[in-house]
């Protein structure tokens, strides 16, 4: 099977402080990435830069910080950041180079299991035929509280949408650093990490550039949401010509984010990624230990307490006493039927409430996103 990588650009590789397009830069990446597609590989890029790119042309004198402005920048930044793709890739292959396809997503889409399945099966097609896919947000219709705001995100759920060999997230910086290097330039660079620890969570701060929005903290999230769908991620740099393939075969400039996870199936990506839950269950380390390392169902016996009106059939989030998330399930009670029940053993419970299942989570309406 042809295997896909999806790289993210953010918009600090592409684009000026000033604002616009940097085409020496988009002509270098796209060259990058033809070098992986001749090498047999299909490419999905996702790509930041729409505001930084259009936020001049359209007459502001710096980025612009109102959301009605961000996509009105973005509207007119899109089409230039497309414009300079379709240009670089025309340039390779044959008969014409490399066909560019542009594809815009919102979280909503991600929701949308008909709306998501039919994305899938555009990019499927497109890479069939041999096309790069192109993706950024939606940011003319995102609105402001569903909105990705970086890529980072928005291309760790592709890479599991996609089932990609790897996620490779370029930025200005080979890697994460003990330290952002801006501030402390002894700080020192992780070469590998296997588990997004909360230390490796403090070393990440915020963008550096003022036209980036992320910074290494979005990265590392996203990385996290890469690993639990199985596909191990890259941060870094890619600045000489080769350093992409590099970074695919597992010696480029940055930091490998390895895991041991199995690809995601489409539902519990749905599940752990693009659910709304209704409500948080707290539970002990008994079912703590039953969830994560015996895969196991959640039953009454091991809760501890829940927040939030929920009902059964709602999606709820379950955390420890520590309040670390564990992970997220379709819960089977009421919320006022947990509360009643919560702490009781299976008999007692049976004992005393006529409930359809005993289970308030089935292992298999259960994703884990504890790493
Ligand atoms: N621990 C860290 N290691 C490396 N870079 C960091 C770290 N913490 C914060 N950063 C900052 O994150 C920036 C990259 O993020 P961002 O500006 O959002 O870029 P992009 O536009 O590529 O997404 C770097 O330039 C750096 O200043
Ligand atoms: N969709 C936005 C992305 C925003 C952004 O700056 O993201 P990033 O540079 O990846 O931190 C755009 O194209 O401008």
């Amino acid at each position: 099977m042809t295997e896909t990588i999806v790289v993210k650009i953010g918009s600090s590789s592409l684009t000026s402080d000033e604002g616009g397009i940097n085409r020496e830069r988009i002509s270098f990446f796209s060259n990058e990435l033809a070098a992986l597609h001749e090498a047999g590989y299909q490419v999905i890029l996702v790509t930041s830069g729409a505001v930084a790119a259009g936020f001049r042309r359209i007459g502001y004198a710096a980025r612009p910080k109102l959301i009605h402005e961000k996509q009105a920048a973005a509207a007119v930044g899109q089409a230039l950041l497309m414009q300079a793709y379709q240009e670089a890739f025309a340039a390779f292959g044959e008969s014409g180079g490399i066909a560019a396809a542009q594809i815009l997503l919102t979280r909503a889409d991600f929701s949308n299991r008909k709306r998501i399945q039919n994305a899938l099966m555009t990019v499927e097609e497109l890479l069939h035929q041999r096309a790069v896919p192109i993706i950024n947000e939606n940011d003319t219709v995102a609105t402001d509280e569903l909105k990705f705001g970086d890529n980072d995100t928005l291309s760790a759920l592709v890479a599991n949408l996609v089932k990609a060999k790897r996620l490779i997230i370029l930025t200005d910086m080979d890697g994460l650093y003990s330290e952002d290097p801006r501030n402390n330039p002894n700080a020192v660079r992780i070469e590998r990490v296997d588990q997004i620890s909360d230390e490796i969570l403090s070393f990440a701060g915020g963008s550096g550039s003022s036209v980036g929005t992320g910074g290494m903290r979005s990265k590392i999230e996203a990385a996290r949401i890469s690993m639990r769908g199985g596909i191990p991620a890259f941060i870094g740099r890619v600045c000489e010509p080769g350093d992409m393939k590099l970074a695919v075969d597992g010696i480029g400039k940055g930091t490998y984010f390895d895991t041991s996870m199995h690809n995601l199936p489409m539902k519990k990506q749905w599940l752990g990624f693009h659910s709304f839950p209704q409500g948080r269950i707290v539970v002990d380390e008994g079912a703590q230990r039953a969830l994560l390392d015996g895969g196991k169902s959640l039953l009454p016996v091991g809760i501890r307490s829940i927040e939030g009106d929920f009902h059964s059939g709602d999606v709820v989030e379950v955390i420890n006493e520590q309040e670390q998330i564990l992970g997220r399930g379709v819960v089977n009670y009421e919320a006022w039927q947990i509360q009643a029940v919560a702490g009781l053993s299976t008999e007692e419970v049976k004992r005393r409430m006529e409930v359809v299942r005993i289970e308030v989570i089935h292992r298999d309406e259960w994703v884990t996103l504890k790493s």
